[in-house]
């Protein structure tokens, strides 16, 4: 299954990701920095084209000691892989290829071929950084699911802009403010798919727990609009990700007809609640139900939860495409 592509650059006010000069620019402040090296931090591998390596030299590392520590509880690498595609030999001083902290591969293919290896190599998240040519290669082969793009508060003028396949729509997910910087944050493919991987990422949120899965769920009303999300013990320790985000939303006139996403198939029955999550799914009156991974005999011996929503006359839909992003933080190293 090919990994979950997030693209990540920052451009000035006026669309440019460098500017004309040798010196590299950097566009984002340092909270957007912060921000980008988290990201890194959750990824299985950071891509980035030739030009990138020949131009800003960089070394493509988790900086902060704490993410990595925390990557390495996960039996991580301290840092993800780094890739640069490349057509041609790269100066062997680079950093990308001499600095210690992570492992590098050079590949040359298609955006196809290049997301086939790295699936084999085991990578299930993969992030590229740039630079122009590969970020309109990625996006014009559709092969981006996610866009973060940071805009700074700088015009540049002249140098490499951010350009993509002419006509391609994008669903806006967030906005926010970064520091003096602004992060956009798309998605690309059918609304089901955007939705779906977007609960899959929210496992990355759960905190820990030895004998419960990490799952993350959106609840999307018929017009589209994401009412809510949520995560395993977001509020409560034994909190499922559905019991969190139907609380919140109880009363809600368009749960009715709202379509629930869960990494994980719900759950059929409870042991430390009275009520399952597929009974709070028909409780609040939800009409479709999409998921990406069935529960596995693990926690309980026979999941029912599927099951218990069509029982109810709830439509069930399986994108097993997803799978290994909703399995890839689901169960915490000790209690594989
Ligand atoms: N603001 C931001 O967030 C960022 C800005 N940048 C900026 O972007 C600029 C670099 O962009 P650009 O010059 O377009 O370079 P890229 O980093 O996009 O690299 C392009 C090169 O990558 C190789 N390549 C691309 N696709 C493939 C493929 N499918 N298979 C094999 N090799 C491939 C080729 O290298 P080869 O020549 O070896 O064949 C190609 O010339 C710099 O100015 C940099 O500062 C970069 C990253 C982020
Ligand atoms: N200039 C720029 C980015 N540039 C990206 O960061 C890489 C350098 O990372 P490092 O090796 O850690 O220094 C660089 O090669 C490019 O991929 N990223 C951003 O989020 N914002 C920015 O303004």
């Amino acid at each position: 299954m090919r990994p979950h592509v997030l693209a990540s650059c920052a451009v000035s006010l006026d669309g440019f990701l460098d500017d004309a000069s040798d010196e590299r620019l950097i566009l984002s402040g340092p909270a957007d920095l912060d921000r980008v090296d988290g990201e890194r931090a959750g990824v299985d591998a950071i891509l980035v084209g030739a030009g990138t390596v020949r131009a800003d030299d960089p070394r493509l590392l988790v900086r902060s000691a704490e993410r990595r520590d925390v990557r390495v509880s996960w039996r991580r690498t301290p840092s993800p892989l780094r890739v640069v595609l490349s057509g041609k030999p790269l100066d062997p001083a680079a950093r990308v290829l001499t600095e210690p902290g992570a492992e590098t591969v050079v590949l040359d293919g298609s955006p196809g071929e290049v997301l086939d290896d790295l699936a084999g190599r085991g990578v299930v998240r993969l992030m590229i950084e740039g630079g122009a040519g590969v970020l309109r290669e990625f996006l014009t082969a559709g092969a981006v699911d996610e866009l973060q793009l940071v805009v700074a508060p700088v015009l540049v003028g002249a140098g490499p802009r951010f350009t993509g396949a002419p006509g391609v729509r994008a669903a806006l997910v967030e906005t926010r403010s970064v520091g003096d910087d602004v992060l956009l944050r798309h998605r690309f493919g059918p609304p089901d798919d955007r939705h779906l991987a977007e609960a899959c990422v929210l496992t990355e949120r759960c905190p820990p727990s030895e004998s419960a899965f990490s799952v993350g769920c959106l609840v999307v009303a018929a017009d589209g609009a994401v009412l809510g999300s949520g995560w395993s013990r977001r509020d409560d320790p034994l909190d499922h990700a559905e019991e969190g985000v139907l609380r919140e939303l109880a009363g809600d006139p368009r749960l009715p007809g709202a379509t629930l996403y869960s990494s994980l198939e719900p759950c059929g029955q409870r042991a430390s609640r009275p009520d399952s999550c597929a009974t709070l799914i028909e409780r609040a009156g939800i009409g479709r139900v999409v998921y990406a991974w069935r529960e596995p005999p693990e926690f309980v011996a026979r999941p029912s939860g599927i099951a218990a929503l069509e029982r109810a006359g709830i439509t069930t839909t399986h994108l097993p495409r997803w799978e290994p992003l909703a399995r890839r933080s689901a169960r915490w190293p000790s209690a594989m």
